[in-house]
């Protein structure tokens, strides 16, 4: 038996299920197109029944697509294996994907049947896929809680009408990983025609088990695993694809398999079906989580430091991620200060170690994370003192004016120094980017946006508004933060919190620029 295994990815079809609003025909295509460039074997991309939309992007990646094999989800319906063929038809070869339950929980509450009709009902299912195409892809869905002799008998039928992909769903996600490696096992041992098909497996994440029950199905025998970017699908989700495909990767010398997933096609691509699909990756997601290459701690971060495989099993640049991130908390150790700071350009004579580091963990206490721009000030003024004594740019007041039919309208008042109060008004594209021009007009900084995030902090209508804007200044970022019940007041807090770590960095430079003479 080869070692390869097929990666089908099904974020078009079962992860689309589960989104909050359907995608548009365009979105597909350039989640598909970005599948593909992935490495992807097979995608499927819709079920061409269900409607009219589904139909138009199944049709219109399969006629753009030529990298990957594109499929479509029928039902064991002649109805809808027409619509699946009719849709695929443009694509110079394809695959029908045709299921029915084989449960007794879903052949008999659900499809109101008895499993012998239901037998049936897939043979001819099978067969009739098969006039259109040599690839028909056979699915027992619920298989994780069928009856085994129902199973293998089901298998080998479909086996025997021509299905050449023979798909074992734990549908629901309710199997452990040797029980699910079991039911594999079981088919190859009982199911005569096994070698006729390829063995897919389709798992659900609902005790969080769908990875290691797919990788379990693999050592005993299934070639093809189904999944999707970001784990995204029905309820809690799908095997995710950058888990497996990072496994049988990472794991190669020991576990022999192979795949035809590009690595380092899987930041880009995740963040792609995130944006696009509307749904955020968790920040501890394993391989595309925010934090999966992040290392926080002291011990750690002098580990990386001296060898990254210390506690790095695989590079972040493998999967697309540009560097890891050494983040400076209070968790934080001299090692990691001493490497920022000769990143950032200041040589060992240029600060006193142990006297940086306690001003560090006196910020870093306060504050949670220390950026740069913090650290360099911690070098030249001590930056300790209560923050609100020592900001440049104070708030006053804001009064804003906006809604339908009406040109949005800011008046802001601050004080600038300690001592100068100023006051300017602006019009914008909206109250927020009203209430922006002012303070840029304000400052005069030539701030530029780079990103503008609002969160809810709490429940209901009387949550807190956190507003995150990261903002470049001559080259240099700078994250604000602002938290308000008013989201107007979060949003200009966020931008004054940036203006006044730029005064700061303005007067670091000069510093610098002083220290370099000396
Ligand atoms: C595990 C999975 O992810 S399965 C795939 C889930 N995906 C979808 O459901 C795609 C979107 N679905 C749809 O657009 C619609 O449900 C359609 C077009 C498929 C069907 O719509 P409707 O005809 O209105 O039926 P509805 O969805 O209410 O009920 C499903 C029917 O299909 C039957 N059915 C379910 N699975 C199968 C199957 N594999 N083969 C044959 N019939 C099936 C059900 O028994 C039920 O039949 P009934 O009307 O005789 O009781
Ligand atoms: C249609 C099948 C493969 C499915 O999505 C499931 O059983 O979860
Ligand atoms: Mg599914």
């Amino acid at each position: 038996m080869s070692n390869q295994v097929m990666i089908f990815d099904t974020t078009l079809r079962d992860g689309e299920q589960a989104l909050s609003a359907s995608l548009t025909v365009k979105e597909k295509l350039q989640i598909a197109f970005a599948l593909e460039r992935l490495g992807v074997d097979i995608m499927e991309v819709g079920f061409p029944i269900s409607s009219p939309g589904d139909f138009e992007s199944v049709q219109t990646i399969a006629k753009e697509i030529k990298n990957s094999r594109v499929c479509a989800l029928s039902r064991a319906l002649t109805k809808d294996i027409d619509a699946a063929a009719e849709a695929l038809k443009v694509a110079e070869a394809f695959r029908i994907h045709t299921f029915i339950s084989t449960s007794t929980i879903h052949v008999e509450s659900k499809l109101k049947r008895q499993f012998d009709d239901v037998l049936e009902m897939a043979v001819k299912a099978v067969k009739y896929a098969r006039q259109y195409t040599d690839d028909v892809e056979f699915s027992c869905e619920d298989a994780g809680r069928t009856p085994i002799d129902n199973l293998c008998r089901m298998v080998e039928e479909a086996i025997k009408a021509g299905a050449k992909t023979i798909n074992i769903p734990d549908t629901v996600g309710y199997t452990y990983p040797s029980e699910f490696g079991g039911i594999i096992q079981s088919l190859f041992n009982r199911v005569p025609n096994i070698d006729q098909a390829t063995i897919s497996v389709h798992c659900h994440d609902d005790l969080g088990m769908s990875v290691a029950n797919s990788i379990t199905a693999v050592e005993h025998g299934a070639r093809q695993i189904e999944c999707t970017m970001n784990g995204i699908g029905e309820r809690a989700g799908n095997c995710s694809l950058e888990e497996v495909a990072m496994i049988l990767h990472t794991r190669q010398a020991k576990m022999g398999y192979q795949t035809n997933i590009n690595p380092v096609e899987i930041a880009r691509t995740s963040q792609l079906v995130s944006q696009i699909c509307n749904m955020p990756i968790q920040s501890n997601k394993a391989i595309v989580g925010s934090n999966a290459f992040s290392h926080s701690s002291g011990i750690h971060q002098d580990g990386v430091l001296k060898a990254q495989n210390t506690y790095e099993i695989m590079t972040p640049e493998s999967v697309g991620i540009l560097k890891n991130k050494l983040n400076l908390t209070s968790r934080s150790g001299r090692h990691v200060i001493q490497h920022r700071m000769q990143e950032l350009g200041y040589r060992e004579t240029d600060f006193d170690l142990e006297e940086l580091y306690a001003s560090f963990l006196a910020l870093a206490d306060k504050k949670g994370q220390v950026f740069d721009y913090d650290l360099e000030a911690l070098v030249f003024f001590n930056q300790l003192e209560n923050e609100s004594e020592q900001e440049h740019y104070v708030l006053s007041s804001i009064n804003v004016q906006s809604g339908s039919g009406v040109v949005a309208t800011a008046t802001v008042e601050m004080e600038i120094g300690g001592n100068k109060r100023v006051v300017e008004a602006a019009t914008g594209n909206g109250p927020v980017d009203a209430t922006y021009q002012c303070l840029m007009r304000l400052s005069g900084l030539d701030i530029e946006m780079q990103s503008y995030k609002i969160s809810s902090k709490g429940h209901g209508k009387d949550a807190l508004g956190q507003v995150d804007i990261v903002a470049s200044y001559h080259g240099q970022k700078f994250h604000g933060i602002g938290l308000s019940t008013d989201i107007i007041q979060s949003s200009a807090k966020a931008l004054v919190h940036v203006m006044n770590h730029i005064h700061l960095a303005k007067a670091v430079e000069v510093k610098k620029q002083n220290l370099a003479q000396v």
